[in-house]
């Protein structure tokens, strides 16, 4: 059997292919950023194209690195930022308009038209989500409405959906040439036009949102394979794994027990809590979703807290204000004040997501005086990401009944110590990191290499986590629930900025 498993992980700000070994070491990676495309506040757009160009350059250049060719991977796996919606025309495989990105809230009118009947639960017991700009269902519908003739094309077949990797996938697999128009549960469990329970698109929802069954991808299990690479340099390669980035990390991280939980901090902070075979309702504002399908086998579910910017909060920092040269400054800088100095930011750039759910919040700076300086605020950054993951944490408590007795953390931001011993005083609570912390890429390995036969089962998979260092609490009751206190007055300042939309 080939030696290794390769993984594409299409992230939100960057492309990655890494190769694994089977003991889930990383023996070759590249990475490259893509365009963030700013039209309007509020919006953010993709190009598809430039997606797929960097995807077939990392590609080559981490086999390159390593000396591999497709012949040493035994499988790849593909991971990609959830909801962000492509919608392409099948005869040309071109996207007709640039995808529109998770964080995009251009659909807030329609949820608001949405909402108006049956408020923003109406589709909760079905799908596990509000109705938000975050899901892919609006966005599509938006594109539908106004795109010239796009849904008489797409009621036709002729137009396609997907998310990010059913748009790879269907050009991995030979696009016009049959290329494969599929998606995995996970994906397709946050386009709020699936069923939950049955796994399969939800005919009513669809015909509420008059969405054409004929432009969907077929919803297949997270894990099992779906076919070959007919594209250099992956030609012949078993594409056989595929999960949504966040419940890929879950799976990364070998969470397989209910209960178990991670919190992957990227552009936007994902938690999730593996529940097993129930489906369990939210009360506290949390998302229902599916964790992985593997096979043959029922789905598992999990209970999702959505954040939507923490890491991208530092970018705004850099390029937007010019505070600091590369993320990994804002360590430094922060550490050079004792505390906040009284400063809190709520950065609801796209409203706020769990468990708020305020799509007309904005981002605001307060407690500001003539005391607060830059690292004032580049430590209050910091902050805002361990407040938000807490406010989630205490949601998933009340939610499952379960305390959190330590949390497993992974993605771009746990490098920042500073943050992690915060995040541990803010939840008075472990904070664990492991030793890989590319754990969406291995999660996406994990399902091709169980697919293929490469690990055996999910025992195989834990054995190959470690921990590389826990953060333990060290602040004061007392301290900890001041600075919470002051958290908690900071957000509903970020509240009902934005003016009532037009219906449509
Ligand atoms: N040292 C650091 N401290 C704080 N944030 C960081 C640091 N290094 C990177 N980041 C943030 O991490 C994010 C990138 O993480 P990553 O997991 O690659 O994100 P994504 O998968 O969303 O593309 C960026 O938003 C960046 O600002
Ligand atoms: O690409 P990430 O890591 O920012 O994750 C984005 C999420 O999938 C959005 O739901």
């Amino acid at each position: 059997m080939s030696q290794y498993i390769g993984a594409i992980d299409l992230g939100t700000t960057s492309s990655r292919f890494i190769v694994f070994d089977r003991a889930g070491q990383i023996v070759s990676m590249a990475q490259k950023e893509h365009r963030q495309i700013y039209p309007q506040p509020g919006w953010v757009e993709h190009d598809p194209m430039e997606i797929l160009h960097n995807v077939n350059e990392v590609t080559g250049a981490a086999l390159a690195k390593a000396g591999l060719n497709a012949g040493d991977l035994a499988a790849i796996g593909i991971t990609n930022q959830r909801e962000t919606t492509v919608l392409w025309d099948k005869a040309s495989s071109k996207p007709v308009h640039n995808a529109l990105v998770w964080m995009d809230t251009r659909t807030d009118a329609l949820v608001s038209s949405f909402a108006k009947f049956g408020g923003k639960d109406r589709f909760r017991a079905q799908t596990g989500l509000p109705l938000t700009t975050y899901f892919s269902g609006l966005k599509l519908r938006w594109l539908l409405d106004q795109l010239p003739e796009a849904r008489t094309r797409a009621e036709n077949g002729d137009l396609l959906f997907g998310t990010m990797d059913s748009w790879l996938i269907w050009h991995l697999t030979g696009g016009t040439r049959g290329g494969r128009h599929i998606t995995d549960v996970t994906n397709a469990s946050r386009t709020q036009l699936m069923n939950l329970a049955t796994c399969k698109w939800d005919e009513d929802i669809l015909e509420a949102f008059a969405i054409p069954k004929a432009c969907l991808p077929q919803i297949l299990p997270s894990s099992q394979i779906y076919g070959e690479v007919t594209t250099v340099p992956l030609r012949g390669t078993p594409i056989a794994g595929i999960l949504g980035d966040q419940q890929a990390a879950l799976v990364g991280q070998t969470c397989f027990v209910p209960g178990e939980a991670k919190n992957t901090y990227g552009t936007g902070s994902f938690l999730l809590m593996n529940t097993g075979r129930k489906i369990v309702p939210s009360q506290a504002g949390l998302l229902t979703t599916v964790a992985y399908q593997f096979g043959d086998e029922p789905p598992c579910y999990a209970l999702e807290g959505s954040i939507a910017i923490t890491g991208a909060l530092v970018q705004w920092l850099r390029d937007n204000l010019n505070l600091i040269e590369k993320a990994a400054d804002i360590e430094p800088l922060a550490a050079s004040v004792e505390d906040n100095g009284g400063v809190y930011i709520v950065p609801a750039f796209s409203g706020l997501y769990a468990p708020y759910w305020k799509d007309d919040a904005r981002g605001v700076i307060v407690g500001l005086t003539r005391y607060a300086n830059r690292a004032h605020i580049a430590r209050a950054a910091l902050e805002s990401a361990a407040f938000q993951v807490r406010d989630v944490v205490e949601a998933m408590q009340a939610d499952s009944g379960i305390e959190l007795k330590a949390l497993r953390v992974d993605g771009g931001m746990v490098c920042n110590n500073l943050l992690m011993q915060f995040q541990s005083d803010m939840l008075a609570a472990p904070v664990v990191r492991p030793r890989i912390t590319e754990t969406t890429a291995l999660g996406a390995a994990y399902a091709a290499g169980l697919a293929v036969g490469y690990w055996k089962n999910t025992d195989d998979l834990r054995a190959n986590w470690s921990v590389d260092h826990t953060w333990s609490p060290i602040m004061p009751n007392e301290q900890r629930e001041t600075y919470y206190r002051y958290w908690k007055r900071a957000v509903t300042r970020s509240f009902d900025w934005v003016e009532d939309k037009p219906e449509t």
